[in-house]
């Protein structure tokens, strides 16, 4: 195993998420993550409400960015506008969507009860 050529594929991977960060949608998930993590601290968790929050978190950074490099891809191969263009970019914002969604929910699920 090469193991200079798997700590460089590591640096490209930890520069992508740099660039990821100046996404204005990407900095919304993490102001939210960071402030469900405070709450979660001074709300007190279990280990199993921690494993939930931090999947939830973890699978709506991934998810916007798989969106943020469609994106890309997609404003790469046309500058015209074109219907599967289109369809490629909101279909990826929409998984976005369906992981934020079920992140709500496990929020709610977790914090509403001790909350209230
Ligand atoms: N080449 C294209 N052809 C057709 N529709 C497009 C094209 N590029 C973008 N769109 C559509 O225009 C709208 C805005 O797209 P845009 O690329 O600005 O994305 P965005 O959601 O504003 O994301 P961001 O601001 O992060 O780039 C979306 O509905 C998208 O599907």
């Amino acid at each position: 195993m090469d193991i200079r050529k798997f700590m460089r594929s590591f640096v490209y991977a930890f520069q992508g998420m740099i660039a990821a960060t100046k996404e204005q949608n990407m900095r919304f998930h993490l102001i939210s993550a960071c402030i469900v993590s405070i709450a979660g601290f001074f709300t007190g968790l279990t280990t199993m409400e921690w494993i939930a929050i931090v999947v939830a978190i973890m699978l709506v950074i991934g998810a916007e960015m798989i969106n943020s490099a469609i994106e890309r891809v997609v404003d790469l191969a046309t500058a015209e506008l074109h219907p599967l263009a289109k369809a490629a970019k909101d279909i990826a914002a929409g998984a976005v969507l369906v992981f934020a969604i079920g992140s709500v929910i496990i929020g709610v699920l977790i914090f509403f009860p001790k909350w209230f």
